[in-house]
Formats: C-alpha cells, sequence, structure tokens
C-alpha cells in the first residue's frame, strides 16, 4: 500500500515541476541576457538591470525607450523581459535588417502565436519551419491586396464612408470623442473584408478585449500563451471563435448555392476558401480562422489610430484643414480608388500622420548569427539579440527630417531627404500587406467627411490628441471636439 507521506511526496514533486521549470527558464533568460550584453560593445542606459526585468522600468515599453533615445541620442543597448536588445534610429540598420539580411521575428513571437492562432501571417516566421508555411500564405493572400482587388473592395469603404458620414449628422455641435467613432468604422470594414458582415457589438467587444490582452506579461514565458486563450480569457475567445466560424460556414453555404457573383463579391474570406496549397489541400476551417484573426489585429486600429491623429492635427491647423476641404470639394463622391489615392494633400496629410505617429512604433527582429550594423561597423552583436528599429524615433530624428515635430504636410513636395527614413509599413518581404487598402480606406473618409462637414477640438480637454503607448500600437487617448456643418 501507498503511505499517505509518499502520496503527498509525489503530489508535491509534480506540483512544484512546472514552477521550478519555469523558475530555471527566467534564470537562465537573465543569465544570456546579461551575458550577450557584457559582450556587446555599445552604450547603455544609466539604470541597473533588475532580475527578469532588466533596465524596463515603465509599464510602457513605448515611453521607456522613447525616453532613453532622446536622452542617448545613438544606437544603445538595453536589458529587456525579452531578452537583450539594441536599439537603433538608423536608416541604413533598417534596410540591413529588414531588407539585406531580412532577419526573421525570433522566438519573442511563440507566445503570441499560441495566444492569437498558430497559422498566423502575423507572427509566423519567414524561415525556418514555419517558412514555407508563412510565404504560401503570404502569396495567397496578396492576391487580395493587389490593386485590382482594393479597386473591387473601394464600393466597401465608399458604403462605410456613407454611413459614417450620415451618422455625423447626429453629431453636429455636440461634444464627440472621434477616437471611437474611427474605431467602429475601421473594425466594421476589416468584418465586412473578411466576409463576416456586420459584426455583432458582443463580438466587437471581446475582440477589442482580446486584443488589448495582447500586452499582457504572460505572453513572455513560457506556455503563458495557451494559457490566456483556453484558460483566462477562454470566454472571450469562445465568443469570437463562435462568431468567425459562423461567418466561415455562412460563407461556404453562400458560395455552395452559387448565389454570389464571385468576382464582384470576393472577400479575403474567399481567397481564403479557394486556396490550395502544393498538394492541392484546402485549409481547414481552424487555418481560416486563424487568418482572419490577423485581420482584427493588424488592420483595424492601426487605421483607426491614423485617422485619429491626423483629425487632431486638422483640427489644430485650421488654414490646412480648409486647404483639405477645398482638394476634397473638386472631386465630387463616391470616389473611385484611383481618385482617393491621388487626392494629393490629403494623401501627404496621411503621410505626415504617419510620420509622426507611426501606429508600430517600433519594429524587432531577432540576430540569428553574429551581425554587424551598418552605423555600429566596430560591433559584433552576437546570435539572438533583438534588433529594434525605433520607427518613432526615426520618424522624428532631425538629422532626417527639417522641424521635425511640426506637423507640416507640404514636407512631402519635395522628395525624402533621407531615403529609408520613412516606413511607417515596414519594408521588405514583410511589408504591412494592407498598405494600400490602408491609405485608401482612409484617405476615402477624409474625402467622406471633410465634403460636409469640418472639425474642430474642444479646449482644455486633457491628453487630447496626446500619444498614448500603453497598448502595442501608438494612439491618441482621446481627440474631443465638435463636428460642425460647413457654410
Ligand atoms: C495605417 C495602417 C497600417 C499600418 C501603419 C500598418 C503597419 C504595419 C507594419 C509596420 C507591419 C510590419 C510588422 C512587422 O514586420 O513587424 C505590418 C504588417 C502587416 N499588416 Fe499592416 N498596417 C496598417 C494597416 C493594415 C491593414 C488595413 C491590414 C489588413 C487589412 C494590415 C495587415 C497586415 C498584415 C497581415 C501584416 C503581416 C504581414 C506579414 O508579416 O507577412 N495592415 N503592418
Amino acid at each position: 500500500m501507498i503511505s499517505t507521506a509518499t502520496t503527498v511526496a509525489t503530489t508535491a514533486v509534480l506540483a512544484l515541476t512546472p514552477v521550478a521549470a519555469l523558475a530555471a527558464y527566467i534564470i537562465s533568460i537573465d543569465a544570456d541576457a546579461r551575458k550577450k550584453l557584457k559582450q556587446l560593445n555599445l552604450p547603455t542606459p544609466d539604470i541597473k538591470p533588475m532580475f527578469f526585468l532588466g533596465q524596463m522600468r515603465e509599464e510602457s515599453f513605448f515611453y521607456h525607450v522613447r525616453d532613453l533615445q532622446a536622452a542617448m541620442r545613438c544606437v544603445f543597448k538595453l536589458h529587456t523581459p525579452v531578452g537583450p536588445m539594441v536599439v537603433t534610429t538608423d536608416p541604413e540598420d533598417f534596410k540591413k535588417v529588414y531588407l539585406q539580411v531580412n532577419l526573421d521575428k525570433g522566438g519573442a513571437n511563440d507566445e503570441v502565436r499560441h495566444y492569437w492562432g498558430a497559422n498566423n501571417l502575423v507572427t509566423l516566421q519567414h524561415a525556418g519551419s514555419h517558412g514555407h508555411i508563412w510565404k504560401t500564405q503570404r502569396n495567397l493572400l496578396d492576391q487580395g491586396f493587389k490593386i485590382p482587388a482594393l479597386k473591387i473592395l473601394q464600393s466597401t469603404f465608399v458604403r462605410h464612408t456613407e454611413k459614417f458620414v450620415a451618422n455625423l449628422e447626429n453629431y453636429v455641435d455636440k461634444e464627440v470623442d472621434m477616437t471611437e467613432l474611427f474605431a467602429d468604422f475601421t473594425f466594421d470594414i476589416i468584418a465586412d473584408v473578411i466576409g463576416a458582415g456586420e459584426a455583432p457589438k458582443e463580438f466587437k467587444q471581446s475582440m477589442n478585449y482580446l486584443i488589448r490582452k495582447l500586452e499582457n506579461p504572460l505572453l513572455l514565458i513560457p506556455m503563458g500563451g495557451y494559457f490566456m486563450r483556453y484558460v483566462a480569457y477562454r470566454k472571450a475567445n469562445i465568443i469570437v471563435d463562435k462568431f468567425i466560424y459562423k461567418a466561415i460556414r455562412d460563407r461556404k453555404k453562400a458560395r455552395a448555392s452559387a448565389s454570389l457573383d464571385s468576382d464582384e463579391h470576393k472577400t479575403i474570406l474567399d481567397f481564403l476558401l479557394d486556396a490550395e496549397d502544393d498538394n492541392g489541400r484546402k485549409l481547414t476551417d481552424n487555418e481560416i480562422r486563424d487568418q482572419l484573426y490577423v485581420f482584427f489585429l493588424a488592420g483595424f486600429e492601426t487605421s483607426s489610430n491614423t485617422l485619429s491623429f491626423m483629425a487632431f492635427e486638422l483640427a489644430r491647423h485650421k488654414e490646412l484643414q480648409q486647404r483639405v476641404i477645398d482638394e476634397v470639394k473638386s472631386v465630387p463622391g463616391p470616389i473611385q480608388y484611383d481618385e482617393a489615392r491621388k487626392l494629393e494633400l490629403v494623401n501627404r496629410c496621411i503621410n505626415e500622420s504617419l510620420r509622426m505617429y507611426p501606429p508600430a512604433s517600433n519594429l524587432t527582429r531577432e540576430t540569428s548569427s553574429d551581425f554587424v550594423l551598418p552605423s555600429t561597423p566596430d560591433t559584433v552583436i552576437p546570435k539572438g539579440v533583438q534588433i529594434t528599429v525605433y520607427l518613432y524615433g526615426m520618424h522624428r530624428d532631425p538629422r532626417y527630417w527639417d522641424k521635425p515635430e511640426e506637423y507640416n504636410p507640404d514636407r512631402w513636395a519635395q522628395p525624402l531627404k533621407v531615403p529609408g527614413s520613412f516606413a511607417p509599413f515596414s519594408m521588405g518581404s514583410r511589408i504591412c500587406i494592407g498598405r494600400n487598402f490602408a491609405l485608401a480606406e482612409i484617405a476615402t473618409l477624409i474625402h467622406g467627411i471633410f465634403s460636409k462637414y469640418r472639425f474642430e477640438l474642444k479646449d482644455n480637454v486633457e491628453q487630447n490628441g496626446e500619444i498614448d503607448g500603453r497598448t502595442g500600437l501608438l494612439r491618441p487617448y482621446k481627440v474631443v471636439g465638435y463636428i460642425r456643418k460647413q457654410d
């Protein structure tokens, strides 16, 4: 008979093994980071590294790096919870990491993949064992973002714009926070183009909730992603999955009944349903679910945040807003894709907003062997170090921009002073697949709003237009003001 003491001892060992394994893992990560950083002959902020947290002292990576970069003004090394990191704002470094060598995303994304779905265009590596999957998916989905496909999607942008502008009637002369309206607009468009139609409130709330949780530090520890998906945020996941799987089923049914004119109404979901891998295998519903998720992650807040910052800047620059109004009124709606992309001043304002407020403020890759950055030729960066190109810093670096803190869309009348110094959508093989989509979507809505209304900021609103860097993406806390009818 097994004694009680043996049972207790066995249970204790079983319970403590994962904890001990986790502790050993974290200790090894910390030790590895210290060793690699010691080898790196680069300046570092004067902050004593703490166990695991390293030199991170603020909850927000964005604020922390912004302050450090402003103080250091050079390429520097940093001890972070995701390991040793080198931070640069140099366009030549950017080009080497993203274009010439095309470094991969590294292990820091593993838990995000577990949380958000494994077959995920954003988090999959483009080399190694996942490389083939990423490439097949990217080639496939690229079709949905080429200009002919976007010209078809333009009618969706126009339809949502018309709805948005009609709804503004309810807000005329009343106080309104534009960030909320823009978030609804870009969310609805993503739901529509992935073939999910009108998204119910419950789905929206759950998806937003899950996106916010991407900031959870659990994603820094092994199995944390699984824990978040299947335990901590299971309920929200079930709600979202139910909706997404229903959208897939409904679309399949509609296609089977041939009630769709396939080319006219082709959605991103159709591209995924048509897709076959090299062996003629179709994607499973589970794989399609993972892909559809990614468009919410990558395509909704990025665009709505850009719209919010742009509305803020246009309200602060009344003369500029008037010039935008004059431009959009010279092109009667509904506008076509080409017309949206050719609105010169509107597109300059979009660029300027993306320069000053790049939604993805930093982009990170990991070295897979010894690596040398062009800006620090005497330093060999060993394997397993994160290289962060700090886009926000690069986009505001006085070496590359005249008066970088000034919102001045007219600077875009001239070519860039330094090629590669502007890259809100990244560059290279993993450049944002949705960049032309986003640019057309934003220009179409700006055209719709300013054809009829103007926007004024409300005075003395705390944090109006201020950057909120607490989440992964830059956004304004709020943009509160008044919608006014044009005379
Ligand atoms: C202003 C709007 C947007 C900005 C600033 C933006 C920015 C970016 C950036 C910087 C990346 C590269 C991330 C990295 O490699 O680490 C990226 C990738 C991606 N974006 Fe966007 N994005 C925007 C809108 C969109 C939209 C509207 C969609 C889809 C409808 C989208 C879908 C994606 C996808 C799927 C990827 C991953 C591509 C891959 O790795 O193969 N994005 N985006």
